[in-house]
Order: structure tokens, then C-alpha cells, then sequence
């Protein structure tokens, strides 16, 4: 008989950008499956909590909150050694930190553009290359990108956030190919439109004024549903997955576009 391979227990996952939204969702279930999970944020008041909340839950895994900008180098350096201090190794990495802000493309200044570009696509090759070499020195591992249903498709006002996130898909591709002998796979999510702080602010709209999720039409997601799907991409189940982008956007429909969601289009 087959057994279903979902678990992560014992596993030591690093989640960046989990003190709120996808990313707590992602550190939360992960440590529910018995993974160890290094958290970062840019504000130990911020991820603190979520490392505390995990740490009093009745959760098999441990958790251990790192102030750390992922635009940074030497900071995520350091998450990767206080990760290796604590838990002994790094067996999966989820690459989460992200956003944007909205602005036609002739708005978006020089540093904005490289704000941006920093933020999604430069603070990946940071994690992924100093988290990787542990992965590549030990017995391999898994890594998940965050992408976006934007880095899939056009949608105005997104163009710096769009062009990231694509970058990201075909890293993720590339690295897929280039790591697989180092027995590490590499994939990539594409969220559609989901309800978090991030997109509240980004929309200058409460949580609550989103479009309600259960409308067929524009349904939007909850974090917990793109957490669902990391937790599957992270575990064995996955194991002939490398490479691939999982798109999860709810409506199954062609050119889907966050602001199409929104109604912005
Ligand atoms: C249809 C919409 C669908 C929604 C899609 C959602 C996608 C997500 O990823 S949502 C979840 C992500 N969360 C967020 O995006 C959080 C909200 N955003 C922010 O926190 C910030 O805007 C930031 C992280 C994106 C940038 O913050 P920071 O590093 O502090 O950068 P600065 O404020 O110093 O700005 C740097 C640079 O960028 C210019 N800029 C900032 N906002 C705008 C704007 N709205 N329009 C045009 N330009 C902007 C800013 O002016 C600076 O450039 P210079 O003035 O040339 O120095
Ligand atoms: N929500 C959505 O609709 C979609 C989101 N995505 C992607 O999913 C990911 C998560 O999005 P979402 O949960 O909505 O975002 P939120 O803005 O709600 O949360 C972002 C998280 O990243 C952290 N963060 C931001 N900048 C940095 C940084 N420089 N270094 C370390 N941590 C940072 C924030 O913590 P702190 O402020 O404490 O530093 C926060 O924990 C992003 O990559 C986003 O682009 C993709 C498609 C759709």
C-alpha cells in the first residue's frame, strides 16, 4: 500500500517576511506539521509574536524569530547562521518577503524601480544563494518562491511588481536545473488576489472592503490556502515536482490578473 508522503516533520524550514499575512500562514502550518521554522521580519516586534504564538501553541515545531531585512545580504547571512546555530541545518527555504506599490510605469522613479526589484527578486538571490550553500554542503533540499499571478500575466500599474515577479519564475526554472544534482528542488507558487495587511495597505483599503471572498466571480483567497499549497510543494509528496510554477488563483479563467479581481480593469 502507498503511503502518503504530506509530512514536513523534522524538517528546518526558514520563512521570510512571516510576522503577518502568507508568510505567518506558511511558518504556522509548517510548524503544525512538526517543522522547525526560522521566521524573519525587518521588526522583532513585528515576527516576535508569531515565533512566541508558535512556540506556546501544542505544535510539534519549534520556532525562532531573526530581525532581518532581506534586502540586505549581511543580514540574511546572519539568518542563515542563527538558523544553523539553533536547528543544526536547512532543509527547505520560502521565499516569501515581497510587495509593491501600484504607479504607472512613467511614475515609478529610478529608486523606485529598484525598490521594488530588491525587495521581490534581489532579496531572493540573497536567500537563496546563502541559504543554498548550506543546503548544497549538507543533503540538499527544498526551496518555494513566491511569485505572483502578476509576474504571469500583464496588469497596469504593476510594472516594476510584474517584472520581479517573473524574473522570479524563471530563477526558480534555471535553479531547478542547476541544483537538481545537488538533490534540491526548486519551485514556485503564483498567488491570485489574497486577503492580507499587505494588500490593505497597498490598496489604501480595509481588509473588510475587499471583494467578498465567497463570490464566485472575484473569489479571493485566504492565506491559509496558499499555505496549503508550500506545505505540499515542501514535502516528499512533491518529490517529481522541480521547477514548476503552482498557480493558485481560484477562477479558472485566462488572462486573470490581480486587478482584474478588483475590478480595476
Ligand atoms: C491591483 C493591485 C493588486 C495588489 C497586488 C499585491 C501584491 C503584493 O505583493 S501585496 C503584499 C505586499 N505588501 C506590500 O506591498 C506592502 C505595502 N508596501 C510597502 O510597504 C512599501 O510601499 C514598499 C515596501 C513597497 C516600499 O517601502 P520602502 O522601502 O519604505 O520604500 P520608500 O517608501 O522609501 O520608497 C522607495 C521609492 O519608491 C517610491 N514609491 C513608493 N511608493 C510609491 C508610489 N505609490 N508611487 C510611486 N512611487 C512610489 C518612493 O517615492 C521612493 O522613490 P524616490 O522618491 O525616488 O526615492
Ligand atoms: N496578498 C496577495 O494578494 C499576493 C501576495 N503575493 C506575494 O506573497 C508574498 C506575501 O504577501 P503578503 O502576505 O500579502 O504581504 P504582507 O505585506 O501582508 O506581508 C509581507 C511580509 O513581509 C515582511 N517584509 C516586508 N519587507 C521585508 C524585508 N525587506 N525584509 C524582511 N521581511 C520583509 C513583512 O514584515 P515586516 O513589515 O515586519 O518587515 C511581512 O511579514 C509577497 O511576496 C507578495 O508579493 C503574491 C500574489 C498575491
Amino acid at each position: 500500500m502507498h503511503e502518503p508522503k504530506f509530512g514536513v516533520a523534522g524538517e528546518t524550514a526558514i520563512v521570510t517576511g512571516a510576522s503577518q499575512g502568507i508568510g505567518e500562514s506558511i511558518a504556522k502550518t509548517l510548524a503544525a506539521g512538526g517543522a522547525n521554522v526560522a521566521i524573519c521580519s525587518r521588526s522583532m516586534d513585528r515576527v516576535g509574536p508569531v515565533a512566541e504564538e508558535i512556540n506556546e501553541s501544542d505544535t510539534d515545531g519549534e520556532a525562532l524569530a531573526v530581525e532581518c531585512n532581506v534586502r540586505e545580504r549581511d543580514q540574511v547571512q546572519n539568518l542563515v547562521d542563527e538558523t544553523v546555530d539553533e536547528f543544526g541545518d536547512i532543509d527547505v527555504l520560502v521565499n516569501n518577503a515581497g510587495g509593491e506599490f501600484v504607479a504607472p510605469f512613467e511614475e515609478i522613479s529610478e529608486n523606485g524601480w529598484q525598490t521594488i526589484v530588491d525587495l521581490n527578486l534581489n532579496s531572493t538571490v540573497h536567500c537563496t544563494q546563502l541559504a543554498g550553500e548550506v543546503m548544497r554542503e549538507g543533503s540538499g533540499g527544498v526551496i518555494v518562491n513566491l511569485s505572483s499571478v502578476n509576474g504571469q500575466h500583464a496588469a497596469p500599474g504593476e510594472s516594476h511588481y510584474g517584472a520581479s515577479k517573473a524574473a522570479i519564475i524563471r530563477l526558480t526554472e534555471t535553479l531547478a536545473v542547476e541544483w537538481a544534482e545537488h538533490d534540491i528542488r526548486v519551485n514556485c507558487v503564483a498567488p491570485g488576489l489574497v486577503q492580507t495587511p499587505g494588500v490593505a495597505e497597498t490598496l489604501g483599503i480595509d481588509s473588510e472592503d475587499m471583494p467578498p471572498r465567497e463570490n464566485a466571480e472575484r473569489r479571493i483567497g485566504h492565506p491559509e490556502e496558499i499555505a496549503d499549497v508550500v506545505q505540499f510543494l515542501v514535502s516528499p509528496a512533491a518529490s517529481f515536482m522541480n521547477g514548476e510554477t503552482v498557480t493558485a488563483k481560484g477562477v479558472p479563467r485566462a488572462g486573470n490578473s490581480m486587478s482584474q479581481d478588483l475590478g480595476l480593469e
